[in-house]
């Protein structure tokens, strides 16, 4: 017996690749257990509008390997004020919701958290690029948007080496640095700066020179856009290093797109298809997870909260590495 009957699924903040995924694995088992499951469209200002929709089994077809969201997304200030949490949780209760499941970043996960102090019980799925959700290992579209990454600059050491130049790569990222260092690290980034940790430019520039007076024929120095924009980077070096001339290239939202990679999708799915399985057992007011593997509900009162963890051993690996 499903402590369950009609569910509500809605995509919030910056869209992720792999939430098609997750919105399909949360409609698929909802309608394999015989629960009711409503798609809310643009996030929470579609709750606001009551723009939504009963979903079915073919609703959620041919969406597993595209970008972007079914349910498109939105930020919604007017969700920021208790008026507006208040008038979401009574628009869930007028249409006889029982569940609400909300795919998204740190930001969603407050609203979420909202909700559920205000009695509808919900669950918090990590759709997010930034990786910067704590109590999961990974974000649903982390995977996808650090290979982006890494296939970008693989092409511009094609180039950077063919002219003996350097690159700064500014990166996606205003508190969480983790696109950037994971790329680094993939990407053999001579110099990787993060939000989590103080750097020091004239180190930077003057690795760079040495780099070069050492044979090498290109340097790749990756910028997370919460430390500052690659154009004051590249500026800030080839003031203290005249020789040096560094090219810019900002990737943006082309981090946001494209097909999930295979990791995501399979994250996606499982963890749209455990918060269901959870919120018929009963529970709610969780932030859902893989840590080590293992699908994890914690508490999202305490899942934000809590600022995830940097992982300084990959950040001294890269340092190790990047001679
Ligand atoms: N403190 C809060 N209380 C209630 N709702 C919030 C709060 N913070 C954010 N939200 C809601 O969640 C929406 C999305 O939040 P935000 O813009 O921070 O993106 P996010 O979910 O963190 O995703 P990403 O960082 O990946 O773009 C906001 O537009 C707002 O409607
Ligand atoms: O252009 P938008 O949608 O405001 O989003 C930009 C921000 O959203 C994120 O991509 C996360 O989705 C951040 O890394 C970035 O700073
Ligand atoms: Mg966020």
């Amino acid at each position: 017996m499903s402590a369950v009957k009609r569910i509500a699924v809605l995509t919030s903040g910056g869209d992720s690749q792999g939430m098609n995924a997750a919105v399909r694995a949360v409609v698929r088992t909802a309608i394999y257990h015989g629960i009711e499951v409503y798609g809310i469209q643009r996030g929470y200002h579609g709750l606001l509008n009551k723009d939504l929709r009963k979903m079915d089994i073919r609703s959620v077809g041919d969406i597993i390997q595209r970008g972007g969201t079914i349910l498109q997304s939105a930020r919604c200030q007017e969700f920021r004020t208790a008026e507006g949490q208040q008038k979401g949780a009574e628009i869930l209760r007028e249409f006889g919701i029982d569940g609400l499941i909300v795919i998204g970043g740190d930001g969603s996960y407050q609203g979420a958290n909202k909700l559920s102090k205000l009695g509808i019980k919900t669950m918090g799925l990590p759709g997010t690029i930034d990786n910067d959700i704590s109590f999961t290992d990974y974000t649903i579209g982390f995977d996808t948007a650090v290979s982006i990454v890494v296939d970008a600059v693989n092409k511009l050491r094609d180039t950077m080496s063919s002219h003996e130049r350097s690159s700064v790569v500014e990166v996606m990222g205003r508190h969480c640095g983790d696109i950037a260092l994971y790329a680094g690290v993939a990407s053999g980034a001579e110099s990787i700066l993060l939000p989590e940790v103080p750097f020091n430019l004239d180190e930077v520039a003057d690795r760079m020179k040495q780099n070069f007076e050492n044979g090498k024929r290109h340097s790749i120095i990756l910028v997370a856009e919460g430390v500052g924009k690659g154009d004051d980077i590249a500026n800030g070096i080839v003031e203290r290093c005249p020789s040096i001339e560094p090219r810019v290239t900002v990737l943006g939202h082309i981090q946001r797109g494209g097909t999930p990679t295979a990791n995501d999708r399979i994250l996606a799915s499982r963890l749209g298809d455990f918060a269901v399985r959870r919120l018929m057992e009963g529970d709610s007011g969780k932030g859902c997870g893989v840590i080590k593997g293992e699908c994890v509900a914690t508490d999202i009162d305490l899942v934000v909260n809590t600022k995830k963890e940097f992982n300084q051993e990959l950040y001294d690996l890269s340092c190790r590495l990047s001679q």
